[in-house]
């Protein structure tokens, strides 16, 4: 289909992409796609049914029936494995600890970059993840690579911990982003890795409206030349 067009951004552990593609994607009136959410669905559900998580092709089979729906409305994204809403569920810490493992698998990949571009066949979007620039989208016309130190998302996290009434220590957290980042980096199949053709952007010392601008530039620029 003609006069589609694609935003990836790929990076690290909260550098920021789901927060800034989904303000992103509202403002261009694309759909947002958070591909980290579809690995999230798939270990939860494995978690919940026992699946022994070092047997890909069980976690294979179970993802073959498994529906994962995102859906958005005005409120934000909505998750749904099977009809049932796992929003929240999905970020619970057993489901952040075991996601990389489950994500590593070149049977589960191969299904989920499928579904993954079948959800942008028709229309616009801004797909967020590990693997977009690199591998699902290919010849996205738009590919960002969102970094801060980890310190800075350490402390972002924080933030984020302590609007729900939690206080980890920061320690815990830098170490567990450090080490999901560690996981997406090293494995075999689409380890996390910046595009060539990707756009570097640091937001460490960056507000999420200036990351938001930044993006928003290139695209008008991508669609203006
Ligand atoms: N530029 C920014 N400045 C300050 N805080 C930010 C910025 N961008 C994002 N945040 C905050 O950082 C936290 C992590 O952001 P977000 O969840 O979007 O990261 P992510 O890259 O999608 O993470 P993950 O890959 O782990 O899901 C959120 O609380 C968000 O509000
Ligand atoms: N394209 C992607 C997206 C995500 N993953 C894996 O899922 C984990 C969770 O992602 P979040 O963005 O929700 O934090 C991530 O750590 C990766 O292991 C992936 O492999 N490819």
């Amino acid at each position: 289909m003609e006069n589609l067009f694609q935003v990836a951004i790929d990076g690290p552990a909260a550098a920021g992409k789901s927060t800034v593609a989904k303000i992103a994607a509202k403002k261009l009136g694309f759909v947002y796609i958070d591909t980290g959410a579809m690995y999230r669905s798939l270990t939860f559900k494995a978690l919940s049914e026992n699946v022994n998580l070092n047997d890909s092709h069980q976690l294979k089979q179970l993802l073959d029936r498994t529906e994962i729906q995102l859906v958005h409305d005005e409120l934000g994204q909505k998750v749904y494995v099977d009809g049932e809403d796992v929003t929240e569920r999905i970020r619970y810490p057993d489901v952040t600890k075991q996601v990389s493992l489950v994500s590593s698998y070149e049977e589960v990949r191969t299904e989920m970059v499928a579904r993954q571009r079948k959800l942008a066949e028709s229309c616009s979007v801004v797909m967020d993840g590990r693997d977009i620039g690199t591998h699902v989208l290919p010849n996205a016309q738009v590919k960002i690579f969102l970094i801060a130190s980890v310190d800075e998302r350490a402390v972002r996290r924080y933030r984020e911990e302590e609007l729900k009434g939690r206080h980890p220590s920061m320690e815990s957290l830098r170490a567990a982003i450090a080490l999901r980042d560690k996981k997406d980096m090293e494995r075999e199949v689409s380890p996390l890795v910046k595009a060539e053709d990707a756009i570097a952007l640091d937001t460490t010392s960056l507000s999420i409206e200036e990351v938001v601008s930044q993006i928003l530039h290139y695209v008008k620029e991508k669609q203006l030349s």
